[in-house]
């Protein structure tokens, strides 16, 4: 990979890799873009087959968070941290503090939280060594777990394209098909099951669908089966790249609206399910539950304002539909657009102002 052509690319400001032999940490943290503010995103805990990939994942899913937090309507850049490492295997509390001391030493430029492979456990080691850290425990005042909350924006972005699929919102008697029940699906999978909606679920996890099948009285269905199923609404909630040439002939969904990242393999998957009249919600317009819940405690946390805020999302998603009728484009586009202007709006309202209010005579003796 050459690093500095693909930098500059996809204009990333900064990679930080971070080494310490003691704890055998090895990191990358991406900083994609600053212009709205701190770049905030999770830190990924992952065994990946190179080097290579790790920095690629680390400087894709920067990227996502740029878009996710400008699209979520927050003050903030985006920014993302990969550790490399088996999850169940390589965690210590040096290797997180020392992590937390690269982090203090990007001095707010970069916040962290959770995301795949670390925990509440693991924010609240980073804690010990820096305050550029959040989804910390409740008992700090934090927000803990953003997952329940990311399935809430879930759920609520799932009846906004809903209502643009079948002229209603209402989720009751619609099937909807959950590919993976963990962390966030589950919580997903109870609104669903409140509202009165039929679940259709798999995981390669036998524990988690049989507790939505106790819990909820799901229907269970081996994971290659899950694309398709006779079902209303397709959610996936496992694996990035789903909605891919394989599955897309299966679909039977005329909605697709789930929790995983990066879920259309290559962009022009987006154009072909568009064309075939599926409703797409854009992965990280979805989402962004977690990231606007944790990003309230930038403000001092405050649980009914950070979850008004991500009921919010239900109006996101039909502005994104807005957009893409009005354009004539498909909806992961008008996300895009969506993001791509409010950043440049900020850049240049900014740019008439001088950098951190500092005016260059302020240095003058
Ligand atoms: N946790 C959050 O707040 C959050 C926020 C934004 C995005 N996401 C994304 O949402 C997705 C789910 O996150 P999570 O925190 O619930 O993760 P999780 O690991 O708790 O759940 C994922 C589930 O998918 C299952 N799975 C893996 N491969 C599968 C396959 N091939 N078929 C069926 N099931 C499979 C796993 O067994 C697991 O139960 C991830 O893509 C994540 O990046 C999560
Ligand atoms: C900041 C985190 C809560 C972000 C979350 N892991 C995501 O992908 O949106």
């Amino acid at each position: 990979m050459e690093i500095f052509k693909y930098l500059e690319k996809y204009d990333y400001e900064q990679v930080v890799i971070c080494q310490d032999k003691e704890s055998g940490l090895k990191a990358i943290i991406a900083i994609h873009d600053t212009t709205l503010g701190p770049a905030l995103g999770g830190t990924r805990m992952w065994t990946y087959a190179s080097e290579e990939a790790a920095i690629e994942d680390a400087l894709r899913l920067a990227k996502g968070m740029t878009y996710k937090n400008a699209a979520a309507g927050l003050n903030l850049g985006g920014g993302k941290t990969v550790i490399i490492g088996d999850p169940r295997k390589d965690k210590n509390e040096e290797l997180f503090r020392a992590f937390g001391r690269y982090v203090q030493g990007l001095n707010g430029r970069y916040i962290t939280a959770e995301d795949v492979g670390t925990t509440v456990a693991d924010m609240d080691l980073i804690h010990e060594e820096t305050d550029y850290v959040t989804g910390i425990s409740p008992a700090f005042g934090s927000s803990g777990n953003p997952s329940p909350v990311t399935a809430y924006g879930v759920y609520v972005g799932m009846k906004a394209a809903a209502k643009e699929a079948f002229g209603t919102d209402s989720l009751e008697g619609k099937v909807v098909a959950v590919q993976g029940v963990g962390n966030v699906a589950y919580h997903l999978c109870k609104h669903l099951h409140e509202e009165g909606a039929q679940l259709i679920v798999t995981d390669i996890n036998k524990e988690a669908v049989q507790r939505a099948v106790d819990d909820f009285g799901a229907k269970a269905v081996d994971p290659d089966e899950i694309y398709g199923v006779e079902c209303d609404i397709y959610a996936p909630c496992a694996l990035g790249a789903t909605v891919n040439d394989d599955t897309i002939p299966q679909l039977k969904a005329k909605v697709i609206a789930g929790s995983a990242n990066n879920q259309l393999k290559e962009e022009r998957h987006g154009d072909q399910i568009h064309e075939m009249g599926i409703v797409y919600a854009p992965d990280y317009v979805i989402n962004a539950g977690g990231v606007i819940n944790v990003a309230d405690e930038l403000y001092g946390y405050n649980a009914e304002r950070a979850m008004k805020k991500v009921e919010g999302l239900y109006d996101t998603i039909a502005k994104v539909m807005e957009i893409s009728k009005r354009d004539g484009i498909p909806t992961y586009k008008a996300a895009d657009r969506m993001a791509e202007e409010r950043i440049a709006k900020m850049q240049k309202s900014r740019s008439q102002f001088l950098q951190n209010g500092h005016h260059i005579l302020s240095r003058r003796k």
